[in-house]
């Protein structure tokens, strides 16, 4: 009581010294204070524990609540999925905008190899059965700055929860459940990315967009015209060719993967953050689908494959305008380049997701694709995306160029 009432006689701003309530939750998780200085070596930040030390029952929900497992192979469940995400996922400070993932989409990121069923955490209004909350965890094998170390751990993402069942500290309980179902698979780490700070990021990246719908873009306020710029101008500015320009360009298909997982993992061993991918990885991440995932080889005269690249289909919904309804993006995902430089694979990647009717192209200035944003006219955007990892303290923060790895 006595802190309420001093916290308001203290101006916001500087009340930290009374602050008692930040970090409530996450501080009382094994990540990185704010402030807590780099040890000289990485490494795990809790007591090391064993899949039998933890508890087998799960956590507690608030009373006319209860925890399913999601099975994206039915549905009814996809659908709820679905329809949790596209009314209450993540949007843009100004409420203009909301991810909109498609059913496809989820069904792909959220069944890799080695899924575990009970890591598509739901939570669910017992007496209606409506999704009002979801978590999910993947298998990942992941490098940190140590080369021959790979370490079994979870990407987490897709928290959401109901937008009427908001600050009920909902949230910790999801990401205490998810905990207990990935420790006792005996894994002890995670990585996950934010566009919010909390702590402790390892590192943050930058969101770089490429017009290729200048006009609607326009339109819909994604963007706006320069002082002097015309709408003709900035039309001419953006126009790319009808087709692709690299001789021996095609689509990737499954038979390639055996070729192609190994050049991935050389290609990504130069960051200090990434993960492996298996064969079955590389089938599953990259076999073409339509609305979701193009994935592309450049094939040299005597067949063999000397590059890759490979985009992603995230469209968001345009919250309440009058003309249009969905902005259609593509994600920058993975590629390597060992014979064709990098900004003429993203310039075809970028003459593609035009011809699929894409209106941007968005990228992070993570890997080296600090390489291609100027050329090929990508103007820096507004959203920040915080890299974290779960009971890992690094010994150093890294840059987004040291990153090697890219969520959906
Ligand atoms: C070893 C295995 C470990 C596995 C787990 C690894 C960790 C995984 C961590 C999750 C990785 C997710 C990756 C993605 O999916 S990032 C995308 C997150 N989703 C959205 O932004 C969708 C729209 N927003 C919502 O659905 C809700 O606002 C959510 C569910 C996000 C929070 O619900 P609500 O707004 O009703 O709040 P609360 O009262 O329940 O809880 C408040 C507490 O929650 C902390 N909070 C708020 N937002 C986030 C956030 N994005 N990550 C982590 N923590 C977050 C907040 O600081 C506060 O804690 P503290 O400040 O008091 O300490
Ligand atoms: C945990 N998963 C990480 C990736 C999720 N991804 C794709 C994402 N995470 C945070 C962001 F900041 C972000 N941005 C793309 C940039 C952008 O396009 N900003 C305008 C905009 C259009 N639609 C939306 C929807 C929500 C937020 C901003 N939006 C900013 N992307």
């Amino acid at each position: 009581k006595e802190v309420q009432q001093a916290q308001q006689e203290v101006p916001a701003e500087n009340n930290t010294l009374l602050q008692t309530n930040q970090w409530q939750f996450w501080n009382t998780q094994p990540v990185p204070k704010m402030d807590d200085p780099f040890p000289e070596t990485s490494g795990p930040i809790d007591v090391i524990k064993k899949p039998e030390d933890i508890q087998k029952d799960p956590y507690n929900l608030p009373a006319g609540f209860e925890w399913c497992n999601l099975n994206l192979k039915n549905q009814d469940d996809l659908d709820q999925l679905y329809t949790l995400l596209v009314e209450n996922y993540v949007e843009d400070d100004d409420n203009m905008f909301r991810f909109d993932y498609s059913r496809e989409f989820l069904r792909w990121a959220l069944s890799p190899p080695g899924q575990y069923e009970d890591w598509l955490a739901g939570v669910r209004v017992t007496k209606t059965k409506k999704l009002v909350g979801f978590i999910s965890g993947i298998p990942v094998h992941m490098i940190l700055q140590k080369k021959e170390e790979v370490i079994k751990m979870t990407e987490i993402n897709f928290l959401c929860v109901n937008k009427k069942l908001r600050s009920k500290r909902l949230a910790p309980v999801l990401i205490k459940e998810i905990t207990r179902r990935v420790n006792i698979k005996n894994m002890w780490q995670a990585v996950y990315t934010a566009g919010v700070l909390i702590p402790k990021p390892i590192s943050i990246a930058q969101y770089f967009h490429r017009s290729l719908n200048p006009k609607k873009l326009i339109e819909i306020n994604f963007s706006s015209l320069g002082k002097n710029q015309t709408m003709a101008r900035v039309q001419k500015l953006y126009k790319l060719p009808e087709e692709t320009t690299i001789k021996g360009l095609r689509p990737f298909n499954k038979k390639d993967a055996p070729t192609v997982a190994p050049m991935l993992n050389k290609y990504l061993e130069q960051f200090d953050l990434y993960h492996k991918f298996s064969v079955e990885d590389v089938k599953h991440y990259f076999a073409p689908v339509d609305n979701v995932i193009y994935s592309y080889v450049v094939e040299s005269e005597d067949k063999k494959i000397t590059d890759f690249f490979s985009f992603y289909c995230l469209p968001s919904t345009i919250i309440n305008h009058p003309k249009h309804n969905q902005l259609r993006a593509a994600y920058s995902y993975y590629h390597f380049s060992t014979a064709t430089p990098l900004k003429d694979l993203i310039y075809n990647a970028l003459i593609l997701a035009k011809k699929y009717d894409f209106d941007v192209f968005n990228a992070l200035n993570l890997m080296e694709n600090t390489q291609f944003l100027d050329e090929l006219l990508f103007s820096p955007g507004d959203g920040n995306l915080h890299y974290y990892l779960y009971n890992w303290r690094l010994s150093e923060q890294f840059k987004p160029s040291q990153l090697g790895m890219v969520l959906v």
